[in-house]
């Protein structure tokens, strides 16, 4: 394996395997993201880049081939580790934010940090810091509701970034969002994740968006293809 922050090897997935009507969505991905390097992942619908985002991810598993962080195989472990890694190692963005919404802009960003043994007072902290790199400092006691759709998004992109992750996987993270607020909230994401040094594989149909990355590659018949 190279040493790149995210490493996939002959990854093969297929649903309903060996049952008639089977899809196969990966037919033997391989891709190394470097560190600091902002891949884009340019896929038609149902090419498979959600499937291949929570394999990537540790959220589900290959059929075949190897996944690694860091050089980190992280392809055998157990169910439990494997969440213990995924909790520690990766930060998601989604289309759609998922924000808790009975809590605030604030304590969506502080409850992954409780849940990773980080006290309170530096969870608070740590959270006061992302809303404010994101432009958003003055909304921490919003609850979900009460923000727009932009500021959703760049709450979700805090929370993504709360436990410092070594990568970060998104899947249209702007995707739901108008041209300008789009064009705006992805600034966002990139500043933030350019200040981290972070590594990043973020799906996308604009090609706009695409473009302003490292490095584009594209998701086609299963197999990957530079953009
Ligand atoms: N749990 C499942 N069982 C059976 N087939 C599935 C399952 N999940 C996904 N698929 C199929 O696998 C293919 C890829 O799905 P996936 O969600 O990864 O695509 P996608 O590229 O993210 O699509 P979109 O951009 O529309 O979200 C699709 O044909 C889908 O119908």
């Amino acid at each position: 394996m190279s040493d790149g922050v995210l490493t996939l090897s002959g990854i093969e997935k297929s649903y309903n395997l060996g049952l008639p009507g089977e899809v196969r969505v990966l037919r033997g991905i391989d891709l190394s993201i470097a560190r600091g390097e902002v891949v884009a992942l340019v896929a038609p619908s149902g090419a498979g880049k959600s499937t291949l985002l929570h394999i990537a991810g540790l959220l589900d598993t290959a059929d075949r081939g190897r996944v690694a962080i860091e050089g980190e195989d992280l392809t055998e472990l157990s169910d439990n580790r494997r969440t213990a890694a995924r909790r520690a190692d990766v930060g998601f963005v989604y289309q759609f934010h998922h924000l808790l919404p009975e809590f605030s802009a604030l304590e969506n960003i502080v409850l992954p940090q409780l849940a990773n043994g980080v006290s309170q007072t530096a969870a608070r902290a740590r959270a006061q810091e992302l809303l404010g790199s994101v432009g958003i400092a003055g909304r921490a006691d919003h609850r979900p509701a009460a923000l727009s759709g932009g500021e959703q998004q760049r709450v979700a992109f805090c929370r993504a970034l709360a436990n410092t992750p070594k990568l970060l996987l998104a899947d249209e993270p702007t995707g739901n969002l108008d041209p300008a607020t789009s064009d705006q909230v992805f600034a966002a994401l990139m500043t933030l994740v350019r200040a981290t040094g972070l590594s990043a594989l973020i799906a996308t149909h604009n090609l706009e968006l695409a473009a302003r990355m490292d490095r584009q590659i594209r998701l086609e018949a299963g197999r990957l293809a530079p953009g």
